[in-house]
C-alpha cells in the first residue's frame, strides 16, 4: 500500500464515523452556509503575484514543519501580505490540521479559504462549506472521472471553486470538464514524494486555457514563477517555504515584494 492508499483508506473510516456523529442536515445549518463565497479563480486572474500560502504543521514527507504557530495569526499575515488565497490542511492523522484551523482561519481573515483535504465522499464538501471554505481541492490520483464530475457539480451548487489536482497526463485527461474552475498541477508525487517543477511545464500546455492553472508544491524562490508563469501558470500554492520560518506572514510579504520588483 502506498502512502494514498493509506490516507484514503482512514478517511474513509473517518467520513463514516463523522456521518453518524453529525448528520448532513445539522451542517447545512451552519451560519455559514448562507454566506457569500468569495471566489478565487477570479482573484487569480486579475493577481500579479498568484500566491496560495498554506498552512501546514506537518506532512507525511517532511514530519514536523512547524508546531509552534496560531493559525489566526498566520490567516491575518498572509492576508496582510496580499496573497490571493490561503490553502488550509484540515486532515488531523497525517497533516496535524483539523477543521477548526479552518474555522478560525475563517474568523480571522477575509480570504478565499481552500479546504486542503483528500475528498473521497459529498459530505466533506458540504462539511467545507459549513466551515468556512470558498474552495474545495479535488485530488484526480483518487477519484474516478464519475466522482471527480458528481463532486465538482455538487461543489458548483454550493457556490465553491474547484481546484482539481493532477500530476500526470492520464490523471489531467480524465478531468477535464466544465465543472472545474482550476487545474492544479502537483509537482510532488503524492505515491513516492518526488518533487519536480518539470512536471509543471510537462503539463501545461495539455491544459485547456479556459482553465486557471495553478502550480503546487516545491516552489521556494522568486525565480520559479517567474519561469513557471513563462509556462502560463497564474497560481502558485506555497506551503512549507513560508511555514518552516518563525512568521509565515512576514516571509511571504517579503516574497512577494520580490517578486514585484
Ligand atoms: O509545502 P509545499 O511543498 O509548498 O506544498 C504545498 C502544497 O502544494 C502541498 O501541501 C499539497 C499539494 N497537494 C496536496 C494534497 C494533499 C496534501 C498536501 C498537498
Amino acid at each position: 500500500m502506498n502512502i494514498l492508499d493509506k490516507i484514503t483508506a482512514d478517511k474513509r473510516k473517518e467520513v463514516d464515523l463523522k456521518k453518524s456523529l453529525i448528520p448532513i442536515n445539522q451542517l447545512e445549518q451552519s451560519i455559514l452556509f448562507e454566506r457569500q463565497t468569495i471566489l478565487l479563480t477570479e482573484r487569480l486572474k486579475n493577481s500579479a503575484s498568484g500566491i496560495i500560502a498554506e498552512h501546514k504543521r506537518r506532512s507525511p514527507s517532511k514530519a514536523t514543519i512547524n508546531q509552534n504557530l496560531n493559525v489566526q495569526d498566520v490567516a491575518k499575515g498572509y492576508e496582510n501580505a496580499g496573497v490571493c488565497g490561503m490553502s488550509v490542511l484540515t486532515d488531523g492523522k497525517y497533516f496535524g490540521g483539523s477543521l477548526d484551523d479552518l474555522i478560525l482561519a475563517r474568523a480571522s481573515s477575509n480570504l478565499p479559504l481552500l479546504r486542503k483535504e483528500f475528498i473521497i465522499d459529498q459530505y466533506q464538501i458540504i462539511e467545507a462549506k459549513a466551515y468556512g471554505a470558498d474552495v474545495i481541492l479535488l485530488i484526480a490520483a483518487i477519484l474516478s472521472k464519475e466522482e471527480i464530475k458528481q463532486f465538482s457539480t455538487l461543489a458548483k451548487q454550493l457556490n465553491l471553486d474547484v481546484l482539481l489536482e493532477v500530476h500526470n497526463e492520464e490523471e489531467l485527461h480524465k478531468s477535464i470538464m466544465p465543472s472545474i474552475d482550476m487545474l492544479g498541477v502537483n509537482n510532488r508525487n503524492l505515491k513516492t514524494f518526488e518533487v519536480s517543477l518539470d512536471t509543471s511545464k510537462t503539463l501545461s500546455e495539455m491544459i485547456p486555457n479556459d482553465f486557471v492553472k495553478v502550480s503546487e508544491s516545491g516552489i521556494s524562490t522568486v525565480e520559479a514563477i517567474k519561469d513557471l508563469k513563462q509556462f502560463g501558470y497564474k497560481g502558485f500554492l506555497i506551503g512549507e517555504n513560508f511555514m518552516k520560518t518563525d512568521n509565515p506572514g512576514e516571509s511571504a510579504t517579503q516574497f512577494i515584494q520580490n517578486l514585484e520588483k
